[in-house]
């Protein structure tokens, strides 16, 4: 898949941006502040419907309008056209149309369009807590198939009424035999859902680890790098979903005592990790800054062609000031693996290490200045 173009209005400090990408390189560049990261946000707002640096849409929306929009027109591998549009106002939310038809269901747009992020912020994926590692590889997953997406949004509401029994009970705002007949309401589903996400994680993990050490080999054949998950079931026991679920429903009972003395529920995938590891040690206690810059590289490229195999589409990949935040060689090596095979967005501040990476590929280069764009 390629972005052909993108327009985008009220957008950060871009008022009304229009820019015709190449289909191989593209490379951003500016001073601080100017506003290329902020290109890179609309380009996610049209795959995954949000930026990968703010949180909520009001964020990206310029502080001088009410409304902004971001258009972007896509060539998938087969030669068809999509055209994106997302649109956000103040009081009214977000809405999405695809061909401009409105798109009910953001996990059917975030299933279509495969992009692969790397920003200063995947530090957090190999640094952070547990939780930043599950967002991860959730997207990942929700990349290839909707109906997982679905699944996580209703089993986050299950949970949610699940502990407000727990705490009900805990409170003793309700009696104790009325709470444990509604939990025994909700957890059967709950044992649904929650079965149907680690069979998934499985799956994927032991899909995706191939892609990883691959990667990984590129640039270190020594280190023997690792991504373990763990869940609170014994998961080589649980070949099969109904296994699974027997497993899981046994768990979920002999912490049933437990959950009602703390008041939330202590057992589920919520509570996964996926523990990145080198040479069997932790990769978060014990990695070198190094370490860690390769584990993400890997991460990035395994990601691109895992969902190149499983959508038969190559994915778009955004690189978010990697020239600072990974070194030249790094940047060089990975662009030289998917940047000859997809479509690429790279930001940086003008340097003499751009020139020669300038010299290397054959890049389409933009200046951006204050929020307005110039092909240099
Ligand atoms: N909601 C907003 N409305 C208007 N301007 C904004 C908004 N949010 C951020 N900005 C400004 O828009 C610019 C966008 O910066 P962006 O992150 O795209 O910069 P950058 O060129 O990638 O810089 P750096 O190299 O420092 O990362 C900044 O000047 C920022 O202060």
């Amino acid at each position: 898949m390629i972005l052909k173009t993108i327009e985008i209005k009220n957008f950060r400090n871009h008022i009304h941006t229009q820019i015709e990408f190449s289909e191989n390189l593209n490379l951003i560049v500016g001073g601080n502040a100017q506003g290329k990261t902020s290109i890179l946000e609309a380009i996610s707002y049209l795959c995954l419907t949000k930026s990968f640096n703010a949180s909520s849409d009001s964020y990206v929306l310029n502080f001088n309008s009410k409304f902004f929009e971001v258009l972007g027109k896509f060539e998938f591998d087969n030669g068809h056209e999509a055209i994106v549009r997302v649109s956000f106002e103040n009081g009214q939310g977000k809405k999405i149309f695809l061909n401009k038809e409105p798109v009910e269901k953001f996990s059917i747009l975030i299933s279509k369009f495969p992009i692969v992020i790397l920003s200063p912020r995947s530090k957090e994926t190999a640094q952070g807590s547990p939780e930043e590692r599950r967002k991860f590889f959730d997207l990942t997953i929700a990349q290839v198939s909707s109906v997982y997406t679905d699944e996580l949004i209703d089993y986050k509401k299950i949970l949610k009424q699940r502990n407000k029994i727990l705490n009900a009970i805990a409170n003793d705002e309700i009696k104790f035999e009325q709470g444990i007949d509604l939990l025994e309401v909700w957890d059967e589903t709950f044992v649904n859902y929650a079965s149907r996400i680690i069979l998934r994680r499985k799956k994927f993990i032991s899909e995706f680890i191939g892609f990883f050490k691959n990667a990984y080999s590129k640039f270190n054949e020594v280190e023997e790098p690792e991504i373990e998950y763990v869940t609170q079931i014994d998961i080589k026991k649980s070949e099969d979903f109904e296994t699974l679920k027997g497993n899981f429903r046994e768990i979920l009972l002999r912490s049933r005592n437990e959950e009602i003395k703390r008041g939330i529920t202590l057992v589920g995938p919520h509570r996964d990790e996926f523990v990145f590891k080198i040479n069997g040690r932790e990769l978060r206690r014990f990695a070198s800054q190094g370490q860690v810059k390769t584990f993400l590289v890997a991460l990035t490229i395994a990601k691109f062609f895992y969902l190149k195999e499983k959508k038969i589409e190559k994915p778009i990949i955004l690189l978010d000031d990697v020239f600072a935040e990974l070194d030249i060689e790094r940047t060089e090596k990975l662009l030289s693996i998917v940047g000859n095979i997809g479509q690429s967005f790279i930001t940086a501040t003008d340097s003499e290490t751009i020139k020669k990476f300038e010299e290397k590929f054959k890049v389409k280069k933009f200046i951006v200045n204050s929020g307005v764009v110039k092909d240099a």
